[in-house]
């Protein structure tokens, strides 16, 4: 289990994560999401011992990455994957990674066969690795220990279709099979596909997290009217609060009848009441993150 208590992570004035507080469980893929600059990768660096929290803490099943023994048989971590020794070949890559962590060498083999890179691939340098094979060479290193836990950020990035597929079936045999997955992405059909659990941040802030069906249930209501700061008003004056996205929608968690109401006894024509419910997870990531979007939520 993962378990992250108040992190905060300052970079002089400016605050990248606030007090941020979440589990990823075993047994689970938990989804990581969030606006590009929302903290998502500092919060994941402070969990694998990279960066140093401000306050608060993160641990692997009670202890610090800091203080496990031989991390690699514990926690599989993909940070990024252009991060891996570019003079090196993939095969030397995992072979001194094998060595540092005490495993027989014929697990290179296995990792390479799993990744499906090729003999001929395993022996080309990595700075001529396209960014997929890189990706493929990152999960070959983060399994190799054979650990429980994996940490991953963005590991879809530069994978091919049959690639993602592959990922997402690997990511969810690994948690069947008891694991704790914790997965960034922007690709967010592949985290309603294979995500247990959510957690939503935005400007370094937790806006929701919890089960996948509990989140995208309580997804809320959308409005559309012709004057949407009017209805934005009206909703605010009748205690109910509501975004107003760029495009003009204003959504709120309450029903579309309380929506439906305030708008005809403010006088206020809508052209579109629905209730997001089954809207799907793009919907709900748009209208959770609206405030923090640097483009304001679509429709
Ligand atoms: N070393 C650093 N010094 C100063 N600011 C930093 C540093 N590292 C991260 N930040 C800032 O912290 C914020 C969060 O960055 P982070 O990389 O965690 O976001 P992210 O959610 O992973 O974004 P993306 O989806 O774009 O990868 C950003 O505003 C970033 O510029």
């Amino acid at each position: 289990m993962i378990t992250v208590e108040s992190l905060t992570r300052r970079y002089g004035g400016f605050t990248a994560v606030d007090n941020v507080s979440f589990t990823a469980r075993p047994g689970r893929v938990t989804g990581f999401l969030g606006p590009n600059g929302a903290g998502k990768s500092t919060t994941m660096r402070v969990v694998v011992g990279l960066t140093a929290p401000t306050s608060g803490a993160a641990t692997i099943d009670g202890v610090r990455f800091a203080d496990l023994p031989n991390p690699g048989l514990e926690v599989g971590v993909l940070l990024d994957a252009s991060a891996q020794h570019a003079g090196r070949t993939g095969r030397e890559i995992l072979t001194v990674a094998c060595e540092t962590m005490g495993l027989p060498r014929s697990r290179v083999d296995e990792m390479l066969e799993l990744v499906s890179l090729t003999p001929t691939e395993a022996q080309r340098r990595v700075r001529d690795y396209s960014l997929g094979m890189r990706q493929r060479l990152g999960i070959a290193t983060a399994l190799l220990g054979d650990p429980r836990v994996l940490i991953l950020d963005e590991p879809a990035n530069g994978l091919d279709p049959a690639g993602i597929r592959w990922m997402r079936d690997l990511l969810t045999g690994f948690a069947g099979a008891g694991g704790t997955v914790l997965l960034s992405s922007h690709l967010l059909h592949e985290i309603e596909v294979i995500a247990d659990d959510l957690v939503v941040i935005g400007n370094g802030r937790i806006v929701a997290s919890g089960s996948k069906e509990e989140l995208l249930a309580s997804a809320g209501t959308l409005a559309r009217s012709s004057s949407p700061r009017d209805l934005a008003r009206a909703l605010d004056q009748a205690g109910i609060p509501s975004t107003l996205a760029r495009d003009g929608s204003v959504r709120t968690e309450a029903d579309p009848g309380r929506v439906g109401a305030v708008a005809l006894s403010a006088g206020i024509a809508l052209v579109e009441l629905r209730s997001s419910e089954g809207a799907g997870l793009e919907d709900m990531f748009l209208s959770l993150t609206a405030d923090t979007q640097r483009e304001g939520a679509a429709a």
